[in-house]
């Protein structure tokens, strides 16, 4: 069942999408009839593991179709996708390019993994500036106020990858989209590599970033406890489809599905929203 007709119309919104589906063969491992995203908010998907989360993330950016190129199963993708305006389905590569990491940014589980250990951080944010065609004074200070806003010392732009802790990384891998001009991130599990207390310190930045400036978030989680604390709406999905969806209070208050029922019953006490300001 889904309550997904109660869900607002946003005026410019940053992800849209519609009747999609992903098949590999006859299996459907993501179908989304309807996920929005607006400028500010922030949209949950929580469900078991294998139930299309990651999957309906990467087809946002395009990024589903590129494994048949290496020789794994052909996996098909039909629907509509529409991100920061452009058709995703209908896009060339240099269009895709073009809102990927910058307009609209993946945070991955592990980012340290993704950084490129051989080079600081500093380097890393202004090669990836230089990229976008962003240099010098400029550069810096862009640098500087991503670092900031996601509350790292500048400092950490002289460190390596592996001399920061796993929340810094998060932080920075943030503060990388930020500088780049991210309106979206797309978060793939973005706390589940770290402890308890850095996984709250991550979701305050994403928070803070959300109420402050307007970012929007599509967060992919199986905690949620963590996505409690933060989705204005959830998607729950189960092999594949999506069970139900609606505004995260209510969903979390008076669950509908009976799966929703079960993980929501799982959860031994739901940290309240306000608690968690
Ligand atoms: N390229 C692929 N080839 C074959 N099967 C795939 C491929 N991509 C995804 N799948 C399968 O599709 C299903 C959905 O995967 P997906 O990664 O989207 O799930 P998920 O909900 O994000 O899971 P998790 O929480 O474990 O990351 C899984 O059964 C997965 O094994």
């Amino acid at each position: 069942m889904s309550r997904a007709e109660e869900s607002p119309i946003v005026n410019g919104t940053l992800i849209r999408i519609r009747d999609l589906a992903v098949r590999i063969g006859d299996r459907v491992i993501a179908s989304v009839p309807e996920l929005e995203v607006g400028p500010g908010e922030c949209v949950a998907i929580v469900g078991e593991s294998g139930s299309g989360k990651t999957t309906t993330l990467l087809a946002a950016l395009g990024l589903v179709g590129d494994v048949s190129d290496l020789g794994v199963r052909r996996v098909d993708i039909s629907g509509e996708i529409t991100v920061c305006g452009v058709d995703v389905m209908a896009a060339g590569p240099a269009e895709l390019r073009g809102i990927r990491g910058s307009r609209a940014a993946l945070v991955m589980q592990s980012p340290q993994a993704a950084l490129n250990p051989t080079m600081r951080l500093g380097t890393l944010m202004r090669r990836a500036l230089a990229r976008h065609g962003v240099k010098g004074a400029a550069a810096r200070s862009r640098a500087e106020e991503a670092v900031k806003a996601v509350l790292l010392d500048p400092v950490i732009m002289r460190r390596y990858p592996h001399q920061v802790s796993g929340g810094q990384a998060q932080r920075f891998a943030i503060a990388l989209a930020l500088a780049l001009g991210a309106e979206i991130v797309l978060a793939d599990e973005p706390t589940s590599a770290l402890d308890v207390t850095v996984q709250a310190e991550v979701v305050a930045v994403l928070r803070r970033l959300r109420d402050e400036r307007g970012l929007a978030v599509l967060l992919v989680s199986h905690d949620l406890a963590l996505v409690s604390t933060i989705a204005d709406r959830v998607l729950v999905m189960r092999d594949g489809a999506v069970v139900e969806s609606g505004p995260a209070a209510e969903l979390f208050d008076r669950p509908c599905d009976a799966y929703t029922r079960e993980l929501v019953a799982a959860v031994p006490a739901l940290p309240s929203r306000e608690e968690e300001r």
